[in-house]
């Protein structure tokens, strides 16, 4: 299939140690240009590089502000090869005409597993244990010690996560209750709390599954770590930001938290080889993990192959299905034709602009399709046209008020 820019000249961005099911995926598509680093750049390398991408890929670490976003002049998609888009500024893309997209389900199962382990290691009191043995120390005793079955399990935010989080706890014999800020289905036996304090009084582990958001900043801290039962067990595999890490300090020296897993840090280490600090470091019964919830080599496989996909089919097709910060279209393949995507502010009277340059020009319009956000719009015109044509429609499409940018494929 032909392309108005060939797949060779599209140079492709990927940090972080995205799998290399990735690469693959590019590869076969016809994409040769994929660079890789196994870390996040440091900014101003982030800068001098973002500069010359047609695609970046990034994790969880890469912070793409607005003003990174300002020098990514060539950028045309960004993918984040996890679940969270925080680390983006999702809206600062969008008004630059650039859809973000992620993989919103396939880590889940690989968390969900980590946390129902975990959950079981806390109440069994293994942290300190295993810290014991290692210092030479044997103390063989059940003090402290319980099964997880009829023990309440507290899930705060009862999304993807913390719906499969609740049904495998519920298998173990553990009695589930959730707080969301949006009405949710219960599944199996599992039962809403009335509030968040509700729940924290009744909840011998509490886990944590809301994503980074105003409103998450900071939610859990002194105040909500006093309204657990004495001697509960916390755990942390959403974001840094959403506990106040320094109160959960204190409550673990003071023993109103009995323990806690904590795989998600306010200030992470940029890549493998940097070090990390953290108030928590040295205490027994504490599990630090180093942001690795979703880091099975059976999630990664799959997140490399779907948002490369992803990347793969807006490059080629134009389809935005599932972009987190764009107009949604799914796009039926179109050959032997031109296709022009026009990307705009949302404002009135921009797709009739756009329809006057097609009559202007006589250029039958064989397929249109548009879907707008509060912020943009997005016009898909599929035409019969020459080459020149359509470099043409693309040029005085390209001079309508309000455009952000346009591109022709095929
Ligand atoms: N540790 C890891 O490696 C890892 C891996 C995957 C995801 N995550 C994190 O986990 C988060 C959750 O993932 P998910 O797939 O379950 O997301 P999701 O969007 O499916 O679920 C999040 C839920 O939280 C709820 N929520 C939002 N704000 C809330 C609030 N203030 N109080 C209570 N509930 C609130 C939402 O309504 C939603 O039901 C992600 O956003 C990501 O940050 C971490
Ligand atoms: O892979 C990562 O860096 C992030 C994993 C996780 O936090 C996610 O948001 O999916």
């Amino acid at each position: 299939m032909k392309t108005s820019f060939p797949r060779q000249d599209i140079r492709v961005l990927l940090l972080e140690g995205v799998s290399q099911s990735a690469v693959d995926t590019f590869h076969a598509a016809g994409y040769s240009q994929v660079e890789v680093y196994p870390k996040s750049l440091p900014e101003d390398q982030l800068r001098a590089k973002i500069a010359d991408a047609h695609i970046i890929g990034i994790r969880s670490r890469t912070h793409l502000s607005a003003e990174v976003l300002a020098d990514a002049r060539r950028l045309m998609a960004i993918g984040c090869f996890c679940i969270g888009t925080n680390q983006v500024d999702v809206e600062a893309a969008e008004l630059a005409g650039i859809p973000v997209f992620n993989a919103p389900y396939s880590n889940t199962r690989s968390v969900a597993e980590l946390v129902v382990a975990e959950a079981i290691m806390l109440l069994r009191g293994i942290p300190q244990k295993n810290a014991e043995c290692h210092r030479g120390g044997w103390s063989k005793s059940a003090l402290g010690s319980h099964e997880a079955r009829g023990k309440t399990l507290g899930i705060v935010g009862y999304g993807h996560i913390g719906t499969q989080v609740g049904v495998l706890a519920e298998s173990l014999g553990m009695q589930v209750l959730f707080h969301d800020i949006e009405a949710k289905l219960s599944l199996g036996n599992a039962r809403s709390a009335t509030s968040l304090d509700d729940l924290l009084a009744r909840s011998d582990v509490v886990t944590l599954h809301v994503p980074e958001t105003p409103s998450t900043k900071l939610m859990f801290g002194a105040a909500e770590i006093a309204a657990m039962r004495p001697g509960a067990h916390l755990i942390n595999a959403s974001r840094g930001t959403v506990v106040d890490i320094d109160a959960l300090d204190a409550a673990l020296r003071s023993g109103q938290v009995g323990g806690a897993a904590i795989d998600v840090f306010p200030v992470e280490p940029k890549g493998n080889d940097d070090a990390f600090e953290s108030p928590l470091l040295g205490h027994d019964n504490v599990l630090l993990t180093p942001h690795v919830g979703g880091s099975t080599l059976e999630a990664q496989d799959n997140i490399g192959i779907e948002v490369a996909a992803k990347l793969v089919r807006y490059s080629d097709n134009g389809s935005t299905l599932s972009a987190v910060n764009f107009p949604e279209v799914t796009l039926p393949e179109h050959i032997g034709s031109h296709r022009l995507l026009h990307l705009h502010r949302n404002m009135p009277g921009v797709l009739s602009k756009v329809n006057e340059v097609f009559s202007r020009e006589a250029i039958n319009i064989d397929g249109q399709y548009l879907r707008t956000t509060a912020n943009v719009g997005y016009v898909v015109i599929d035409v019969a046209a020459t080459e020149e044509q359509a470099a043409h429609l693309r040029s005085e499409l390209s001079k309508i008020e309000g455009t952000l940018r346009t591109r022709v494929l095929y």
